[in-house]
C-alpha cells in the first residue's frame, strides 16, 4: 500500500483525492448556512484541479447544489447526500428514483412536529436525504433520534446515520464508500491511487474503500477509525491537498513530499 511520507524510489503514483466538505474543506459552523469558506479555497481547489488532471472530488453529506453554491463558481465532481446524488467529471448526473425523493420529504415532514416544538433545532430536507441538526440544543439529541426513527419506520430503505450533532436518514445501499468507488471506474479516476480525506463517522466508509483500493483514508482530528493516517486541522488539509497535487503533477518533485509528511501523522504508530 502506497504512503505520501515514504520516500519512493521511483515515480510518486498518479492521485485521484478526494474529500469531505464540512469540517475537512471548511471548519464546522453553528448551521448548516453558516460556513466561512477561506477566501483563497476556490484558487487552490483550481490548482489541485489542473495538477490532478480533474482528479479531485468532494464526497459530503450535503446536496450538491449545496456545495456548487459554497465553491462558486466551481462545478466540480460531487457526490451528495452520502452517495444518493453524483455528478461524474464529465458532468454527468445520477438521477435518483423519485420515489427516494418523496420518501425523503415524507420523512422531513414527519419530524415537522418536533421542529415547531422546539425552534432550536434545524431540519435540513435534501434530494433524497434528510438532516436534523441539534447543534443549537444538544439536550435534543435522544428525542430527535426517537423522532427520525420512527419517520423512517414506514421507509425501510432509508438508513439512519449519526453525524456531528445531526441525524441524518439516508438512502439504504448509497454510502461515501460506494461513492468514491463509482468515481474510481470512471475517467479521470480510473487507474490512479485513491486518497480520501474525511473527518466524521460517515466517513469511514470511504476510508475503508479507498484502502481496499490500494489507497489511503486520511482522517482529520481524533477519534476512533480504520483511516491508515491522521491529520490536524482544515488548514494542513488544504496544504496538503495542493502538495499531493503537485507531487502526482511532478513526480520528479518527490523530494518536496518530505517537506509535507508532518502534516500527518500513522494512525498504526505506537
Ligand atoms: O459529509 P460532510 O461534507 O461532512 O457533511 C456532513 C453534514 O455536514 C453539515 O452539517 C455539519 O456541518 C454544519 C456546518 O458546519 C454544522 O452546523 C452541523 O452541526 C454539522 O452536522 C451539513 O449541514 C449536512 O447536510 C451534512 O450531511
Amino acid at each position: 500500500m502506497p504512503d505520501p511520507t515514504a520516500q519512493p524510489d521511483g515515480p510518486a503514483p498518479l492521485l485521484a483525492i478526494f474529500t469531505d466538505f464540512d469540517g475537512t474543506l471548511v471548519e464546522i459552523a453553528e448551521t448548516p448556512d453558516a460556513v466561512e469558506m477561506s477566501p483563497q479555497l476556490p484558487d487552490q481547489l483550481t490548482q489541485a484541479m489542473h495538477d490532478l488532471d480533474n482528479a479531485f472530488a468532494v464526497i459530503t453529506g450535503r446536496e450538491i447544489a449545496d456545495i456548487d453554491r459554497f465553491l462558486s463558481p466551481l462545478h466540480l465532481p460531487v457526490a451528495g447526500a452520502h452517495g444518493a446524488q453524483r455528478r461524474s467529471a464529465d458532468g454527468t448526473i445520477l438521477e435518483l428514483d423519485a420515489s427516494i425523493s418523496a420518501a425523503a420529504d415524507a420523512i422531513a415532514d414527519a419530524v415537522a412536529p418536533l421542529l415547531a416544538a422546539n425552534p432550536a433545532l434545524i431540519i435540513e430536507p435534501k434530494d433524497g436525504a434528510v438532516a436534523l441538526h441539534y447543534r443549537q440544543a444538544p439536550e435534543l439529541e435522544e428525542a430527535c433520534l426517537l423522532a427520525m426513527q420512527e419517520a423512517v419506520a414506514d421507509h425501510p430503505e432509508f438508513t439512519l446515520v449519526p453525524g456531528k450533532m445531526v441525524i441524518e436518514a439516508r438512502p439504504s445501499g448509497f454510502d461515501k464508500g460506494s461513492a468514491l468507488r463509482a468515481f474510481m471506474q470512471e475517467e479521470p479516476f480510473i487507474g490512479r491511487t485513491p486518497i480520501f480525506i474525511g473527518d466524521d463517522t460517515t466517513d469511514e466508509d470511504a476510508f475503508r474503500v479507498a484502502q481496499e483500493l490500494g489507497g489511503i483514508g486520511i482522517k482529520l482530528g481524533p477519534g476512533d477509525t480504520i483511516a491508515r493516517m491522521r491529520i490536524a486541522d482544515v488548514a494542513s488539509v488544504h496544504a496538503l491537498l495542493l502538495g499531493l497535487a503537485q507531487i502526482s503533477a511532478r513526480p520528479q518533485a518527490n523530494e518536496a513530499m518530505a517537506e509535507d509528511a508532518p502534516l500527518l501523522a500513522d494512525t498504526t504508530a505506537h
